[in-house]
């Protein structure tokens, strides 16, 4: 029976992979007559549904590979995911000067000419994924060498999770001089079959081995000093509010596995973006809940969460946090700023702005925060790339007003943030898609892993209180690289 079922199984991949290659064929040649027209490379593309496959395996598959190149996105509630592994495309640049305006155009330019077969919901396809560094003008150090402050790139093969539905894309980028086209391609026929295999090892998967490490905070105290200067120049009337943020690092005996990390924060942090950035000598991976904007079809989404409190360990404990952080004033005054700069930016890109006069609470497993929906149509003309340059970095992220906070920034904070609360996220060739500013995440190099949390400081901001704060804000990223109950060196 068990062979009967092989045999079934090799069947149906030769199917599939016969219809995607021979699709892919027929949009390559297109794509070839295109590029000889225009004299332009073309990107061309071919869908196929495929049965449910584990994402995080998919992650990891080949790794040798795909290793740095690789991508990984789903959004809360599991309702849509990608993974992407190798680059067919790419846009890397570390010029500061109109990084947002330069992706959009090159990405219009390359989405409008795009040819792509079968393709069955707007997240298949070519989709770009990436990101913006956090600030431009902050000088690159080490440890965030491998990410340029703009780096994008369309993945060669992607697997889109919606709605319970799996797909599979292919993509390829076509130049004039191509001079044959390979309808023979092992590299996606390999792939195919190995799909299946992905599902079982999943679902067989054991717990991985501890991985000893020692954590070490960096400088807390000078941190908690700095807290304490940024509270006193807002009390001073020099600026309204400053995000100030520190790290924190684990030094391992084995290298961190991603798949292993992605695996743990999608089962544990529901209500979060879970992301991974993958470069060829570190991973920028993290599980954050502020999403900065989202576009489908003339809709414009966000969600502004600024204001935190621990989760309780009853219900009953839990509700009464959560309405103490309903009626705290510092909080509800840190929540306030984010919510106003961002209404005053959504009513600049949108026809009507709606937003609830009060925040929601969204709880997250280890913290709750104060929440404000804001929705709207956007005019005409606004592309999803603007509306991110409009909102990031929002008051949540940098603080206000942006330039002054960005000063307070580089001058208190004694780390580069790198990748850290910038503006990642991924967009279609129907020019839809979505951003989040990158929290709750973690740089692993090999076996170091640098995290980042950071506090919203106000006038009423206390250094202990925020310090607390941001390990509230660690404890999903300790507990997805198994580290928590680990020695604190300092
Ligand atoms: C900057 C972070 O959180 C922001 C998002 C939500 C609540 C925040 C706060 O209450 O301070 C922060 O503004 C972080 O987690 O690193
Ligand atoms: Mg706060």
């Amino acid at each position: 029976m068990k062979q009967i079922n092989g045999k079934v199984t090799t069947r149906v991949n030769n199917v599939a992979y016969s219809r995607l290659s021979t699709n892919l064929y027929a949009s390559m040649k297109e794509g070839k007559e295109k590029a000889e027209l225009l004299g332009k490379q073309v990107l061309v593309s071919s869908v196929i549904e495929i049965n449910k496959t584990d994402l995080p395996a998919f992650f990891s598959y080949q790794e040798h590979r795909y290793r740095g190149r690789r991508f990984f996105w789903s959004e809360p509630g599991r309702v849509l995911s990608f993974v992407g592994l190798g680059e067919v495309f790419k846009l890397e640049t570390n010029d500061k000067h109109d990084r947002f305006k330069n992706v959009d155009t090159a990405w219009k330019e390359m989405a409008n000419l795009a040819i792509v077969k079968d393709k069955p919901s707007p997240y298949t396809g070519p989709i770009l994924f990436g990101g913006f560094s956090f600030d431009p003008y902050h000088a690159q150090t080490d440890k965030w060498s491998d990410f340029a402050h703009t780096s994008f790139a369309v993945p060669k093969f992607m697997i889109t999770a919606h709605e319970g539905r799996y797909f599979l894309t292919s993509n390829r980028f076509v130049g004039p001089d191509e001079s044959s086209l390979e309808q023979d391609d092992q590299e996606l026929e390999q792939l195919i079959h190995a799909l299946p295999q992905l599902k079982e090892m999943g679902s067989t998967e054991q717990a991985h081995e501890p991985n000893a490490m020692i954590r070490e905070e960096i400088a807390p105290s000078d941190w908690m000093s700095a807290v304490d200067a940024a509270a006193s120049s807002i009390r001073k009337g020099e600026l309204e509010k400053v995000v100030l943020a520190r790290s924190l690092l684990l030094l391992a005996n084995d290298g961190f596995r991603s798949e292993g990390v992605l695996r743990s924060l999608l089962d544990e942090q529901q209500n979060t973006y879970v992301f991974a950035i993958d470069k060829p000598g570190s991973c920028f991976i993290g599980a954050t809940p502020e999403q900065l904007i989202k576009r489908q079809g003339q809709q414009l989404f966000t969600l502004s969460l600024a204001g935190s409190i621990a989760r309780g360990q009853t219900s009953g404990e839990d509700a009464e946090l959560a309405s103490f952080l309903k009626h705290d004033i510092k909080n509800l005054h840190e929540h306030r700023l984010a919510v106003d700069m961002i209404k005053g930016a959504m009513q600049q890109l949108c026809a009507h702005v709606e937003a609830p006069d009060e925040p929601i609470i969204r709880k997250l497993k280890d913290i709750q925060h104060l929440a404000t929906p804001i929705a709207g149509e956007v005019k005409e003309g606004v592309s999803l790339l603007q509306a991110v340059e409009a909102l990031h970095p929002t008051p949540a992220l940098g603080g206000m007003p942006r330039e002054l906070a960005l000063e307070a920034i580089r001058r208190l904070e004694d780390m580069d943030r790198g990748w850290y609360a910038a503006p990642i996220g991924w967009m279609n060739v129907e020019q839809e898609g979505e951003f989040v500013g990158a929290i709750r995440s973690a740089l692993l190099l090999d076996k170091q892993a640098y995290l980042f949390a950071g506090c919203g400081i106000v006038g009423d901001s206390e250094p202990l209180s925020e310090y607390k704060e941001t390990a509230l804000k660690f404890t999903p990223m300790l507990k997805a690289l198994q580290a928590l109950e680990m020695v604190l060196k300092n």
